[in-house]
C-alpha cells in the first residue's frame, strides 16, 4: 500500500473540492480538518484552483489534485503542494510523469480495458469514475474478478445513501465525490455545513462498521 493507499483506507472517503483561491481553499481545509478528515482532492477546473491547493498544502491536509489530464499538469500541480494526483481517466504519460516524480497517481478507469491497462502500467489503486454510470456496486464486483488485486475509489454520483453498499466490498478502499463539499454550500461560505456533512459521513461510516 502507498501512503495515499493507507490514508484513503483509514479515512475511506476522498472529498473532491472545486475551490479557487486561498481563502476558499484554507477555509474549506480547515472545514475537513475540524470534522476529523485530513485529505482532499482539489480539481483543477477553476482559475484559481492552484493557489487554493497551494495554501491548503501548507495545514495539516494531505491535498491532491483532481482532473489532471496531461503530464504538464502533473509537474503543476506538484509544483503548488500537491501529495497525489487524480485523473478522470487513465492516460499513461500521466501515470509515468508522477511515477517520475515519486507522487502517487489515482487514475481513472471505466472498463476491463482501461484495467487491463492499469495493470501492465503497475497502478494498484484507480479511481472508478463516474461510478453511478458504470454500474455502480455491482460493477466493482464484476471487475474484481478478473482483476482480483486491484482496489477502486468509486467517484460520482455518491452521497449518503450509496457508502455503505460501496465501502462494504472488501476492494473498495474508499468513495469520492463532492456532496461533502458542494460548489453551492462553498460559493456561499457555508464552512460549518462542510463540517457537518464530513461529521455525518464519518459517523455514518463508522456506525456501519464499514471502516
Ligand atoms: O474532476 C475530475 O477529475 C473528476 O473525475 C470528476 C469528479 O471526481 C466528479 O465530478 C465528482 O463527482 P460527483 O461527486 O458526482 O460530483
Amino acid at each position: 500500500m502507498t501512503d495515499l493507499d493507507s490514508l484513503l483506507a483509514r479515512g475511506r472517503l476522498l472529498p473532491v473540492l472545486t475551490v479557487a483561491g486561498p481563502s476558499i481553499g484554507s477555509a474549506v481545509a480547515e472545514a475537513l480538518l475540524t470534522a476529523g478528515l485530513p485529505l482532499a482532492e482539489v480539481t483543477l477546473r477553476v482559475d484559481g484552483a492552484l493557489e487554493a491547493l497551494r495554501a491548503m498544502a501548507a495545514l495539516e491536509l494531505t491535498v491532491g489534485a483532481g482532473t489532471v489530464v496531461t503530464p504538464d499538469q502533473v509537474d503543476r500541480a506538484v509544483e503548488a503542494g500537491a501529495s497525489f494526483v487524480v485523473s478522470p481517466g487513465l492516460h499513461a504519460a500521466v501515470v509515468e510523469r508522477c511515477r517520475d516524480l515519486g507522487v502517487p497517481v489515482l487514475p481513472g478507469i471505466a472498463t476491463a480495458s482501461d484495467l487491463m491497462l492499469a495493470v501492465e502500467l503497475g497502478v494498484e489503486t484507480v479511481k472508478m469514475f463516474p461510478a453511478d454510470l458504470v454500474g455502480g456496486p455491482a460493477a466493482v464486483k464484476a471487475f474484481t474478478g478478473p482483476f482480483p488485486a486491484m482496489r477502486f475509489v468509486p467517484t460520482g454520483g455518491i452521497g449518503p445513501a450509496q457508502l455503505s453498499s460501496y465501502l462494504s466490498l472488501p476492494a473498495v478502499l474508499a468513495v469520492g465525490g463532492s456532496w461533502l463539499a458542494p460548489r453551492d454550500v462553498v460559493a456561499a461560505g457555508r464552512w460549518d455545513e462542510i463540517t457537518r456533512r464530513t461529521r455525518q459521513a464519518l459517523q455514518q461510516i463508522d456506525e456501519e462498521r464499514v471502516r
